[in-house]
């Protein structure tokens, strides 16, 4: 998603000229045009009818007509449509979105794109090189410093539609960024290029392309034909071993490159192969506009169709590294048993539990499971299962008894130690009585300001009348499973708990609304994903693993997931709002688009230790980038967009070395032997490995981690070519280089150079994982466990600027709202009214079955409150006075 939208006044002279741009003018011929365009982008269950009589929203008419739109139909019988033919519908989806004869769901959503003449397809943002639009404006002014944001409050329509066009516009077309710094050297390529923003979906794993016409259908035997063109003999053991992960990737094995580095036009036609001196063979990749627009329709179809991953390669033979010729410093044979901590002890120090959770893995649950002891017992032996049996339905009383809305007290679960084994594992004999008992125990269930229940012996046979204020929270049973557990019950709000105030983001699945919680005046992010729209792009997994990151996660630098549930059409995930946006956004207020090598290492540093978080749990991020880390109000950051993360099969419990004063947590051995064969990232910041096709670890975050060092201090990333074909080359074979800046120290750009070693395993992070990298002399003085009491370099303020609800009379507010309620589209409308679908409903074989529907047993969380002062329209970045004035950030690192 994170291209569509929040590019900020790259053709004006400022943001601000541009806000107004984008919610007052009229719409231009060719804002239409680009509309069009955009509205290619979506497919057709995120249209929208073009009932719109508002003149300011001709896009959204153009972006979301659709006439055709079945999905429509499926709203309006929703209330009348049996569950029974529900689960039919979508297991008559799943299955066609999955086997090899998904003609229906495809050949629906291609055709429907290929009726719009002309159209880029959605696959466009899967393929369009950036650099292929790069050229069209070559000078953009210098920005203003604040970055605004429209008022839906006010214009509701503009903001929805238009803003989020303009910024898509500005995304895929609009001219790079030209740093202004004359401190960069005219000797680095691309200098004063900063970079455009990455693609809102990043490169994803794709399978062959069987349906699709021209060259793909005879990808095969081109793979063959290539390969031997590229010297490979016949009898090398490379290509014999080769033919596994080609049955996996077939377009490494093809030529080097995954097929989304290609247009359409490429595969089309004739590839032209050009040869370059590391012997691999890279297609030329049209550079103009036109070429990408009209040339990727099928291709586009094609992939997002028929994405499809084939992770959890564990081990990867060591000819299976060797795809392709593979620059003098890879030695990748290396990788998988170089850790010198491999299979050495556990720590007795670490209490975590490190959740063995593999999505979509096939574990079933025990088959007891339905009995009540067993229950408890399958509880604690699910703790490394993924996947639990569900009640069904039938045997459900009702969802009055699955779901009590009693409130406790908690204290906030977010400052518990995710792992510690809280929710105790009652004993054999427990019964519900015993299960309060426990709940008492609990300590992630206890009231701060309240004493610890005393042990039953101080209490009657019978618990105290009052005790169900100390209830254990309600877990269905398939949560009761989870990993996360402890720390979320039954869920307690649903859509209908939410009101939209504004869309913070689209992406191609799903939208993310600012909302306000009706009951609490809270603000949330809710992360509203379209069902259908998962299974036609396979993204089912995707979603799972998002969730099961964002729930088990519990540190300061990664979004809190509140609430999570699903209703008939969507999944939902209620996240804590983070008011400063997008990184990326922030580092856009800069003049320079870059920051001084202390606020990098700031940022880097709090990006570290998330980074070390996840790989701890056994993640794998795979898609840092400045789009991806948003800022909390308090300037801090958090990682968010977990969809293209993995976790590790098999994930080990990190080793810990050094002393008490020093202690260094092993992270690499938490993944250690695990592979992945996606191609998954984004383009600039892709790693050489996952470009060769060989497989990936870990390694590749902290390559990222480099990428991200070097935006933040120059503006623009290293390896960034002319194309995609371009980039990847650079990427492959290109040392990094600096701008003759004498600003960075020598400590920095080691630090940079080191991680972005080609070789993961000579890379940075590849001995230790994150201990490897804290290390570094980069990093001497930051004092790692005091992180979150760091001055942020950046803090996001809401603008004064007439905003303010205080501004406004109440009347006007109430017909606001009311405006804003009357605008929401039908599809928006059926977002905020479904009724949730508890967990207990979902059957078995639905394939959203194991997206689970709960809250976060806190009450007392950090969100904002809506409303008291500001619509959280806008947002502005200052500078941290108070790290400047008092150069706390000195005297915060040590000396
Ligand atoms: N918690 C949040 N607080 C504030 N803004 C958010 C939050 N979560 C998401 N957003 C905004 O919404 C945008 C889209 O979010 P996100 O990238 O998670 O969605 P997505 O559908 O997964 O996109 P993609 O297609 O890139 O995977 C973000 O770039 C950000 O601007």
């Amino acid at each position: 998603m994170a291209g569509h939208h929040h590019e900020h006044g790259h053709e004006h002279g400022c943001e601000q000229e541009h806000e107004h741009d984008s919610l007052q003018r009229p719409p231009t011929g060719s804002e239409r045009t680009r509309s069009i365009s955009f509205s290619k982008l979506l497919t057709r269950s995120w249209k929208r009818n073009a009932s719109s009589s508002n003149s300011m929203s001709v896009s959204s008419v153009n972006l979301y007509s659709d006439p055709d739109n079945s999905k429509e139909s499926d709203h309006n019988n929703s209330g009348s449509e049996g569950q029974s033919s529900r689960f039919s519908k979508l297991k008559s989806m799943f299955q066609s979105g999955n086997s090899s004869k998904n003609a229906s769901a495809h050949n629906s959503s291609q055709s429907s794109l290929e009726n719009d003449s002309g159209s880029s397809s959605s696959k466009l943002r899967y393929v369009k090189p950036l650099a292929s639009v790069a050229n069209a404006h070559p000078v953009s002014p210098p920005l203003s410093p604040t970055i605004p944001e429209t008022d839906v409050l006010q214009t509701p329509k503009m903001v929805h539609i238009d803003q989020h066009e303009h910024e898509r516009e500005h995304s895929h077309c609009g001219s790079p960024i030209m740093l202004s710094s004359p401190s960069l050297s005219p000797t680095v390529v691309r200098t004063g290029t900063g970079r455009r923003r990455s693609p809102s979906t990043p490169i994803m794993p794709s399978q062959n392309s069987k349906n699709n016409s021209g060259s793909s259908a005879a990808r095969p035997t081109n793979y063959r034909h290539h390969s031997s063109s590229q010297g490979f003999s016949s009898n090398n053991p490379f290509r014999e071993k080769a033919g596994t992960v080609r049955s996996s990737n077939p377009y490494f094995a093809y030529q080097g490159l995954p097929t989304h580095a290609l247009s359409s036009h490429e595969l089309d036609e004739e590839p032209q192969l050009y040869p370059n001196v590391s012997g691999i063979h890279f297609l030329s990749t049209p550079t103009s506009k036109a070429n990408s627009l009209t040339n990727t329709r099928n291709l586009s179809n094609l992939s997002l169709n028929e994405i499809k991953e084939n992770e959890e390669v564990q081990q990867f033979n060591n000819e299976d590294f060797f795809f392709h010729d593979i620059p003098k410093d890879a030695s990748l044979k290396e990788t998988s048993n170089d850790s010198p901590s491999r299979g050495t002890s556990k720590s007795p120090t670490i209490t975590q539990s490190f959740p063995s959770i593999v999505v979509g893995l096939d574990n079933e649950y025990d088959e007891d499971s339905d009995n009540d002891n067993d229950n408890e017992k399958g509880e604690r032996q699910m703790q490394i299962k993924s996947k639990s049996r569900n009640l069904s339905p039938i045997k459900q009383n009702g969802k009055s008894s699955t779901h009590p809305r009693t409130k406790v007290p908690l204290r906030r679960a977010a400052s518990e130690p995710n792992g510690l084994q809280l929710v105790s594992p009652t004993s054999p004999t427990s019964s519900s009585s015993a299960r309060k008992t426990s709940a008492s125990t609990n300590i992630n269930n206890k009231n701060p300001g309240q004493s610890v229940l005393p042990s039953n012996s101080f209490f009657p046979q019978e618990p105290p009348p009052k005790i169900s204020d100390f209830q254990e929270p309600r877990r269905s049973r398939r949560l009761r499973t989870k990993s996360f557990s402890n720390k979320f019950q039954d869920i307690m709000v649903g859509p209908q708990s939410f009101e939209k105030v504004r869309l913070l983001g689209q992406g191609d699945v799903g939208k993310v609304f600012l909302v306000r919680e009706k009951k609490t005046n809270r603000v949330y992010a809710l992360k509203v994903l379209s069902k259908d729209e998962m299974i036609k792009r396979n993204k089912i997994k995707r979603v799972l693993t998002e969730q099961e990151i964002l729930a088990t996660s519990n540190h300061p630098f990664i979004v809190t997931l509140y609430h999570s549930f699903q209703s008939e059409d969507y999944l939902y995930l209620c996240m804590e709002y983070c008011m400063g946006g997008e990184f990326f956004r922030a580092l856009q207020t800069r003049k320079t688009k870059c920051i001084c090598e202390d606020d990098a290492r700031f940022y880097a540093s709090e990006v570290t230790a998330a980074l070390e978080y996840l790989h701890l749990l056994g993640f794998i991020y795979r898609d840092l980038k400045p789009e991806n880390i948003l800022l909390h109000q308090s300037g801090h950051i958090m990682l968010s967009d977990f969809d293209l993360s993995i976790q590790a099969k098999d994930s080990k419990v990190p080793v810990v070395k050094g002393s008490a004063q020093s202690t260094l947590v092993d992270t690499k051995i938490c993944s250690d032997g695990f592979r992945t064969n996606s191609f998954v990232g984004t383009e600039e910041y892709i790693a050489p490995e996952v470009i060769r096709g060989n497989g990936h670890t870990a390694a590749v975050d902290w390559w990222t981690l480099g990428i991200l060092v070097y935006e933040m201090l120059f503006g623009f990333t290293p390896f960034k070519g002319d194309n995609t074909n371009e980039t990847f080359t650079n990427i492959l074979k290109n040392e990094v280089s600096f701008p003759n800046n004498n600003e960075i120290s020598r400590t920095c750009k080691d630090l940079i150079r080191k991680l972005l070693t080609k070789n993961e395993s000579k890379r940075l992070g590849c001995k230790m994982g994150a201990a490897d990298v804290k290390k570094h002399p980069f990093f001497k003085k930051v004092q790692w466990s005091l992180l979150r009491n760091q001055e942020p370099p950046l803090i996001p303020v809401l603008s004064e600027d007439g905003y303010d609800f205080a501004k406004l009379s109440s009347n006007k507010k109430r017909q606001t709202s009311q405006d804003n309620h009357n605008h929401l589209d039908e599809q928006e409308k059926n977002m905020f009214e479904e009724r949730v679908e508890y967990d207990d409903e979902v059957s078995e074989d639905d394939p959203f079955h194991d997206f689970n529907s709960m809250s976060l047993m806190e009450q007392d969380n950090n969100s904002m409150i809506y409303g008291n002062t500001n619509s959280y329209g806008k947002i502005a970045y200052t500078p941290n006075s108070n790290r400047s004035r008092s150069n706390s950030h000195r005297t915060f690192f040590k000396r």
